[in-house]
């Protein structure tokens, strides 16, 4: 499903006039849509007869389209008014035939204009939300921040038009002076401020309107948000009578003699994602400890110091010489970022088959960082799997910076390193250096803990290992299922119980909802 920006909803308005579709049929399509959608909501024609229902009109076509709805509904029975909650260009061309039909204007704006809003509220079922859509710039401010806490206060329902006032298209970041809804009707294609926000409180229930926009526009939309149905595509397939080698094998490098439990979860997660076969490559210090901890996976040491730490150039060696068959390298959850550490991962990088897909997570990320222009010193494809910390030292910039603008972030980073990215948090979003953007549609608190990450790493190592020609593809579903597991743990156990061996052991399971139920 794409997501747009108010800047894409403007391109494609623009395409829609010139395939013959005017501003002015939207407008129409939009306010019979929403019409049509609240007596739907209600049941049928008889039970919309009298109900009373205030419109607030906003500046621009927003308002429009609430007096285009407004008129509709007044048609049909219900008693409509429409309060001006801002000044409006004349001649006003929806509202002459929106009065004509049965609407009353009031003004919102004069003195008395909140208190004549309460008083009339009082006797209110419905308040539709026509004041600010895609075009809202600035902070709300008196008088209308008094009208939309008047209408709060009420405790009316409230049905937003295309966005809630207040909510921000494009970012997702809300006003407190907004006004929360408990229904959106969007029109056209859904806005990717409140998805990447993930606050579905001030939304409420979504649907998304046709507003007969002509078919083909879409392909000036840069971001997809993904489906259960693009992810059971993506899935890799399972022929019936695959063998180990149908399905890929992973190598992991990781764990250090500090950290144990990064390379465990990743190891553990790669082995629920399908792959044939797992490896694993971890110091020697690590490997006394933890060296066949997960039975399905096989182990070797990484030659390593008295001291614990890695003896860089043997360890290349030996991994090099695990990776060589492997069909994907996931490299860096726990591996520390140490000197020996620093020093192992570029000798890895500079010499693994140029072709081999690599996931470079964690500390492999925050050694690349440290490394001046890392991403011109090895060919490999790889996938960058960073949190906002990660991504604003490979990029140099403060954190802060990265989540003001996570979307033109990743794209930027993965055009620049030239490799598929991974910018974790609040609905993940994968960029590829094509320019092509999607947004996961999970949002869940309890994926906020020390070693989600290493899950996924694995996850994406083992899925990368099936199809390795993929990677954008394979990023995307492995962070789909991640998030569907996690909200299968969330359900369980909260999100505050919730732990990420709760979503490794439940990895499997969109396969089998999907795919599996399908076949039997
Ligand atoms: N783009 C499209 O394809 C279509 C858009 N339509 C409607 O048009 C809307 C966008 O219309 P507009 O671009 O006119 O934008 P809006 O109707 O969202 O409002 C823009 C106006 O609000 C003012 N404004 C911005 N922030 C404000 C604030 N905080 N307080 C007070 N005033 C503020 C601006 O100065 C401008 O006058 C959509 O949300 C949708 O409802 C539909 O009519 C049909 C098709
Ligand atoms: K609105």
């Amino acid at each position: 499903m794409k997501l747009v920006t108010a800047a894409e909803m403007q391109a494609i308005e623009e395409s829609s006039v010139e395939a013959g579709v005017s501003l002015d049929d939207l407008m129409e399509n939009a306010g019979l849509a929403v019409a049509e959608a609240i007596r739907d909501d209600l049941g049928t024609h008889a039970e919309l007869f009298g109900k009373r229902i205030v419109i607030l009109i906003g500046p621009g076509n927003n308002g429009a389209d609430g007096f285009v709805a407004g008129r509709h509904l007044s048609n049909w029975g219900a008693k409509v008014t429409a309060v001006l909650c801002a000044n409006r260009k004349t001649p006003d061309l929806k509202r002459d035939p929106a009065e004509q039909a049965g609407v009353t204007v009031e003004d919102g704006l004069t003195d008395s204009g909140t208190q004549l809003l309460q008083q009339r509220l009082a006797t209110t079922d419905l308040v539709i939300d026509a004041v600010l859509g895609t075009g809202a710039s600035r902070p709300i401010a008196e008088p209308l921040s008094s009208l939309l806490f008047t209408v709060l206060e009420s405790a009316v329902p409230v049905v937003a038009l295309d966005l809630p006032t207040g909510l921000n298209s494009d970012t997702g970041e809300y006003d407190v002076a907004g006004l929360p809804a408990e229904t959106t009707l969007v029109l056209g294609y859904p806005k990717i401020g409140p998805a990447l926000s993930g606050d579905f409180t001030v939304t409420g229930e979504s649907s998304v309107l046709d507003i007969g926009i002509p078919d083909g526009l879409d392909s000036q939309i840069t971001a997809t948000l993904i489906t259960a149905d693009d992810a059971t595509e993506l899935l890799p397939e399972r022929p019936i009578d695959g063998h180990k080698g149908t399905f890929g094998s992973t190598l992991i490098v990781g764990g250090s003699k500090d950290y144990l439990g990064a390379v465990t979860m990743a190891t553990d997660a790669a082995t629920r994602s399908g792959a044939g076969l797992t490896f694993v490559a971890t110091p020697k210090s690590a490997y006394d400890r933890i060296g066949g901890l997960v039975p399905e996976a096989m182990y070797r040491p990484l030659e390593s110091h008295a001291n614990g730490d890695l003896s860089p150039t043997e360890a290349a060696l030996t991994a090099i010489e695990m990776a060589s068959r492997r069909t994907s390298i996931v490299v860096g959850p726990g591996l520390g970022s140490n000197s020996s550490a620093t020093e192992f991962v570029s000798t890895l990088l500079s010499q693994l088959q140029p072709d081999q897909p690599v996931v470079l997570d964690a500390d492999a990320l925050n050694i690349l960082a440290k490394t001046y222009r890392w991403w011109e010193r090895f060919e490999n494809p790889a996938v960058l799997t960073p949190h906002p910390g990660e991504m604003s030292r490979l990029l140099g910039i403060s954190t802060e910076q990265v989540q003001l603008n996570r979307l033109a972030i990743a794209l930027e980073a993965a055009e620049k390193f030239n490799r598929v990215v991974v910018l974790k948090g609040a609905a993940t979003l994968i960029a590829s250096p094509d320019g092509r953007l999607n947004v996961s549609p999970w949002v869940n608190s309890g994926l906020a803990k020390g070693g989600s990450g290493d899950v996924l790493a694995g996850l994406l190592g083992g899925l990368v290992a099936q199809q390795p020609e993929d990677l954008f593809e394979m990023a995307s579903l492995a962070v789909f299922i991640h998030g569907y597991a996690a909200d299968s743990a969330r359900s369980e156990f909260g999100e505050t119980g919730m732990r990420p061996t709760d979503v490794i052991s439940r990895l499997g399971s969109f396969y089998r909802d999907t795919v599996q139920v399908d076949r039997q």
